[in-house]
């Protein structure tokens, strides 16, 4: 275990998009990252110009993601997984550039596994709005500065209206499964009412039909954290030395409490008290508080307050009965075979949301239930439970 963090620790912040092309000594302007070009293990394809419901526009997307597997040549045998809110398109650590890193569901895509490689074509996307080569606030705009504030606002369903483009872009008429994780959840829910021709198979994990009052109340504080940064400047921080890591540590530690469970946080870290790193000589901090602020921290190392708040607000936008008469409705769209999947602790989207889910879908496996795991991690146990979510993927694939 490691205790260098402290809540006073200013870490280097996310890398933006210029700073990496003047790293790899690429010139300044916009247009690189081409269509096909790998980084690493990812690959980029372009998509639009897009119109999104709230208004805006943009001329050009770019999406990031990663495969495994072979696309058979009926292509009918790719399976699209979709991240949560501050996932990625590494699925799994590959070797790309000879650095390998583990990925966030390397217990569950690979041979022999859940979502096995060796029969299954495996396509991830970073989302639009995300921060992980997909196009976002801190993508270069046309005129070669960053979007920042002008990005414009996005609603889950412009997020998967970019995904159906890029399927096209890729050759993909119908996926043979789409699966997503709480706000990957409400992506492939989406997929699966907006596109039902398009989707033979839908997992949705931990995921809601609505985003409710008491998800936006939660969210709404996370942004506040960060835009309360007086670095933050007003969005507009990609010129500065300094960036609002902060206000967005902050936000991360917030939305961690509801990514863990009540009990695990009191079994695991108890009334700990460690007093090592303490820079107040006979202070210190509680072992939560530690845990916290390492977490804050390690997260702006990796994630952009602007993208933050735009995938955030997204994700408050979610509702799939809007303008469709209702989720029953909406739900009542979808035919493709699902398993629906809650946690019995995610204190985050909890069970309820995932019963009204499968009450009104028509090939749901499990008849009108959702299966519930039994957890202690909460929310994040679809991150983590490796096994048992692996389980569900394996009976709906099967
Ligand atoms: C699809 C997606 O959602 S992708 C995004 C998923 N990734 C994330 O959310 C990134 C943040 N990470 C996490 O939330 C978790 O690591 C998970 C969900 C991925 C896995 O959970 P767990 O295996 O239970 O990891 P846990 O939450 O205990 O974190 C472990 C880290 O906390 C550190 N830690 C544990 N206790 C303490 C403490 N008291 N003080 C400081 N650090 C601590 C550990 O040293 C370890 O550090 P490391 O990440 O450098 O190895
Ligand atoms: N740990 C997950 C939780 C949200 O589902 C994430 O950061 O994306």
């Amino acid at each position: 275990m490691e205790w260098q963090f402290s809540a006073d620790t200013v870490p280097s912040s996310f890398v933006t998009e210029a700073q990496a092309r003047s790293l790899l000594g690429k010139p300044p302007a916009t247009g690189a990252w081409r269509d096909g070009d790998p980084v690493g293990s990812r690959r980029f394809l372009h998509v639009g110009p897009l119109r999104f419901e709230a208004g805006g526009s943009l001329g050009a997307v770019r999406i990031a993601y990663e495969t495994w597997g072979e696309l058979s040549p009926s292509r009918d045998n790719a399976v699209l997984v979709l991240h949560a809110l501050t996932g990625d398109s590494h699925l799994v650590g590959a070797a790309g550039d000879g650095h390998v890193t583990a990925g966030w569901w390397g217990g569950i895509v690979g041979p022999g596994l859940a979502i096995d490689t060796d029969r299954w074509f495996v396509v991830a996307p970073n989302m639009l709005g995300g921060c992980q080569g997909s196009t976002g606030p801190a993508s270069l705009a046309p005129d070669g500065t960053e979007w920042g504030t002008r990005f414009p606002y996005l609603t889950i369903r412009d997020q998967v209206a970019a995904q159906m483009a890029f399927g096209d872009r890729l050759g993909i008429d119908r996926w043979a499964a789409v699966v997503g994780g709480s706000m990957g959840g409400m992506h492939a829910l989406e997929w699966a009412i907006e596109a039902p021709e398009r989707v033979a198979r839908v997992a949705v994990l931990a995921a809601p039909p609505v985003t409710t009052a008491d998800q936006i109340a939660l969210n709404s504080v996370q942004i506040e954290a960060i835009r309360s940064d007086p670095l933050f400047r007003s969005g507009d921080y990609y010129d500065a030395d300094d960036g609002p890591t902060r206000g967005l540590a902050l936000a991360r530690r917030m939305a961690l409490l509801n990514y863990r469970s009540p009990a695990e946080l009191n079994l695991r870290f108890e009334r700990a008290w460690q007093s090592e790193i303490s820079p107040l000589g006979a202070g210190g901090r509680f072992a939560v508080e530690s845990y916290l602020d390492f977490h804050g921290n390690k997260f702006t190392r990796r994630f952009d307050a602007n993208s933050y708040i735009t995938l955030v607000q997204a994700m408050d936008s979610h509702d799939v009965g809007r303008g469709r008469g209702g989720v029953a409705a909406a739900l009542s769209r979808v035919t493709a075979r699902a398993v629906v999947v809650g946690i019995d602790s995610d204190r985050l989207f909890p069970v309820e949301g995932q019963r009204r889910i499968a009450r009104h879908l028509r090939h749901n496996i499990d008849g009108a239930d959702p299966v519930v795991l039994e957890s202690g991690y909460g929310h994040d146990g679809f991150l983590i439970e490796t096994e048992t979510i692996g389980a569900q993927l394996d009976r709906l694939l099967d």
